[in-house]
């Protein structure tokens, strides 16, 4: 019987051929293309300095968690095992109940829930249990983390409705283009595998890895900005873009202003 951290022992293997580029890392692209991962972490802290200063376990925190998914997300690629495979899923798992429990907002409690403290035992409750649950039947894991980006569009629906902003609607708009794109790569490469291996071409799982990532660069500062709206009566947010406005390519970030402050 084949060891839990042997290569292959997952029973998921991505479209892209193994071993062709190196013998000991199965899927080469789907590995490397995680290093998005760890500069989506590094700019998340470095981009938005400021907020970072308000919010500074948070931000470690989700920063983190991210490197982790990253590695995780790695190890899984180059070994396809299945502790590979389950921890690049539950770090995912992990990531997402982190980020739920710090930013999102009272307003959605549910109506038993009286506080951030009893939302926080809510989520933990819920993760531990989900946790236990992901190894009755590991393949249907991944679908059922992609399901809670419809979750995220909901929510963010829900915030636009009351939101006047337009930086903000536009940014909301660039984070969703960027999701449909990452989630059509991911389906493509578990679905069409024989179709992108007929164009010579099975390499769209690592252009999920990099899609997500950006995808999550715009996500990152419109929770910033509603936390901030909700949670932080001193300050003003400011969506902007680094390094200007008028660059062609851009990075998302949020700024805070002294509302009191004129000019
Ligand atoms: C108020 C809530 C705020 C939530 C903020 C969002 C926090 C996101 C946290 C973590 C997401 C990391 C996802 C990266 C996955 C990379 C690893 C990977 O590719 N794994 C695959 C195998 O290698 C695996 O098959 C993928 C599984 C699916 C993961 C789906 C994650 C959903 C993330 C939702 C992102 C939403 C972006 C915008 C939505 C409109
Ligand atoms: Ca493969
Ligand atoms: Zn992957």
């Amino acid at each position: 019987m084949p060891s839990i951290f042997s290569y292959q022992s997952s029973e998921i293997d991505w479209c892209e051929n193994n071993f062709v580029r190196s013998p000991i890392i199965a899927e080469y692209y789907n590995t490397i293309s995680n290093v998005c991962f760890f500069i989506l972490s590094a700019a998340l802290l470095h981009l938005n300095r400021q907020y970072c200063q308000q919010r500074t376990v948070p931000m470690y925190f989700i920063s983190g968690l991210l490197l982790c998914v990253g590695i995780f997300s790695m190890y899984f690629h180059m070994t396809l095992s299945y502790v590979g495979q389950l921890l690049d899923e539950l770090s995912i798992l992990w990531t997402l109940a982190v980020a739920y429990s710090f930013w999102y907002p009272r307003a959605h409690f549910p109506k038993c829930i009286k506080s951030r403290k009893h939302f926080y035992w809510l989520g933990g409750v819920t993760t531990v249990i989900t946790t236990v649950m992901s190894f009755i039947k590991p393949s249907i894991n991944a679908y059922a983390l992609n399901c809670i980006a419809f979750h995220l569009l909901y929510l963010t629906w829900r915030e636009l409705k009351k939101c006047n902003d337009q930086r903000v609607h536009r940014m909301a708009k660039a984070m969703v283009v960027w999701w449909v794109l990452a989630i059509t790569s991911w389906l493509s490469d578990r679905w069409l595998c024989w179709l992108c291996q007929a164009i010579n071409f099975p390499y769209f799982h690592s252009f999920w890895h990099v899609l997500i990532a950006v995808s999550l660069l715009y996500c990152f500062p419109l929770v910033m900005y509603f936390d901030v709206t909700y949670e932080m009566p001193a300050f003003k947010p400011k969506l902007g873009y680094w390094p200007s406005d008028s660059w062609p390519i851009v990075v998302p970030y949020i700024a805070l202003e002294d509302p009191h402050k004129q000019c």
